[in-house]
């Protein structure tokens, strides 16, 4: 893909939220990827899980920049000093799943976030300070609505796909079913249409760690000098954790120590390779990462209930129109092959065109940044049998 801007783009009216308030100056960061249709008709729209950011593919030609905190780094997943590479490269541009060639693929920094777009470390008009723990909070359906919104400024009315993992598929659930006319298919990897009460608890802990930090502050700690780094910290290493599988971490760390071949009496040394592990994730996540930030999306993630309102789940998918493609990890507990079951099977109930694939692979949730090259035959087959319908 090459070098990429991160532009940002305000919002021309208030955005109105599930909560009852409405976000007046919104801000959306986005990249773009590939030409747009004189038709408009090649738009596929990419949403990001609950750490990603804007930029997805290519090379970031501004790096640092799409962070609203200071001090966050734009991060390198392959090491390309100063330029990051994009969180799904792997998935989009020429050849690849999303192909460049064919489609226009447009990524967001989602609400809430704090990558660039409006979210807790934002100025509040209303005060002239960061938000902090005055922030609305926000609903994937929300974060949908912003998307809407937003690609009504670029003047694209309709999509030809929504695809995402984890959260970022909760936004194409939701696209499908709070836009089903503006919506020729989902791609829907990794993800659920309600988290289970363990996933939920995972995420209460990771919460509760952060909020129990004294330097959090009641959630108003921009300018004071301090940010509850610590408890941020312990929260990236729970959730680091569920995003991998058992047998991963069995096969990468097993009981290795660090430094000796032998156990050296102490609780404060990271003795065992996966403890120092988690430490450098914990590390390099506080660095880009805005502590307020994580606790909306993880509430967010935590409110989604696709059913909710419905009888039952086919009932809520009762008026999606999109096409619907479902892809589940053999060993992601988190996000676990029996939910994409569950939503394949409401919508055939419903009586929607769905396929749904289980790919047997064994590094837990975070195989959908992993996997790439299994996942692209697949999406591509899917979103070429969309072309020629
Ligand atoms: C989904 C979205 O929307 S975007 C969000 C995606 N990005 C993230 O989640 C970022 C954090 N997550 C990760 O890095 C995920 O594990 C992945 C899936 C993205 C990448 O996986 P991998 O490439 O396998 O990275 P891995 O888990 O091995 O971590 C590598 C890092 O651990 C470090 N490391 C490995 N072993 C040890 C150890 N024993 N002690 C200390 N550090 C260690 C490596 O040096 C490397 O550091 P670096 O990232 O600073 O270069
Ligand atoms: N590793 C991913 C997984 C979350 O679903 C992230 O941090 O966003």
């Amino acid at each position: 893909m090459g070098s990429v801007d991160t532009r940002f783009l305000e919002l021309p009216a208030p955005l109105p939220l599930d909560c009852g308030r409405e976000l007046h100056s919104v801000r959306v960061a986005y990249e773009t990827y590939g030409t747009l249709s004189p038709a408009r008709d090649n738009v596929i729209l990419v949403c990001h899980a609950l750490s990603g950011d804007a930029h997805a593919a290519g090379l970031s030609s501004t790096p640092g920049e799409a962070g609203t905190r200071d001090g966050f780094a734009a991060e390198s997943r392959d090491g390309t000093a100063g330029k990051a590479l994009g969180w799904w490269d792997g998935m989009i541009g020429p050849g690849k799943a999303f192909d460049t060639d064919l489609y226009y693929v447009v990524s967001t920094n989602l609400l809430g976030g704090c990558r660039g777009t409006t979210g807790p470390s934002s100025i509040n008009p209303e005060t002239g300070k960061p938000y902090g723990s005055d922030f609305p909070v926000v609903t994937v359906a929300d974060m949908v609505r912003c998307e809407r919104a937003f690609l009504d400024v670029l003047g694209i009315e309709r999509l030809a796909a929504v695809a995402g993992g984890s959260l970022g598929g909760m936004q194409a659930l939701q696209w499908a079913m709070s836009y089903p006319d503006q919506v020729d298919s989902i791609v829907v990897i990794a993800s659920t249409h309600g988290l289970h009460p363990q996933g939920v608890a995972w995420n209460a802990i990771a919460r509760e760690s952060i909020m129990r930090d004294p330097a959090w502050q009641d959630g108003h700690y921009y300018g004071t000098g301090s940010a509850p780094d610590a408890g941020m910290g312990v929260a990236r290493m729970v959730g680091h954790i569920t995003y991998l599988s058992a047998p991963a971490l069995e096969d990468r760390f097993a009981r290795r120590l660090q430094f000796a071949d032998d156990i050296r009496y102490t609780i404060r040394e990271p003795e065992f390779e996966v403890e120092s592990y988690l430490r450098h994730q914990a590390n390099s996540f506080v660095k880009r990462f805005d502590a307020n930030t994580y606790l909306y999306l993880s509430r967010a993630l935590t409110y989604f209930d696709a059913a909710r309102g419905h009888k039952s789940l086919a009932e809520a998918f009762a008026e999606v129109e999109a096409r619907t493609l479902l892809i589940a990890f053999s060993s992601d507990w988190l996000y676990p092959p029996a939910a994409s079951a569950a939503i394949e099977e409401a919508l055939r109930e419903a009586g929607k065109p769905v396929e749904y694939h289980l790919i047997d692979a064994p590094y837990g949730h975070d195989c959908f940044l992993l996997e790439e090259a299994r996942q692209t035959p697949i999406v591509r087959r899917f979103l070429n049998e969309g072309d020629h319908e």
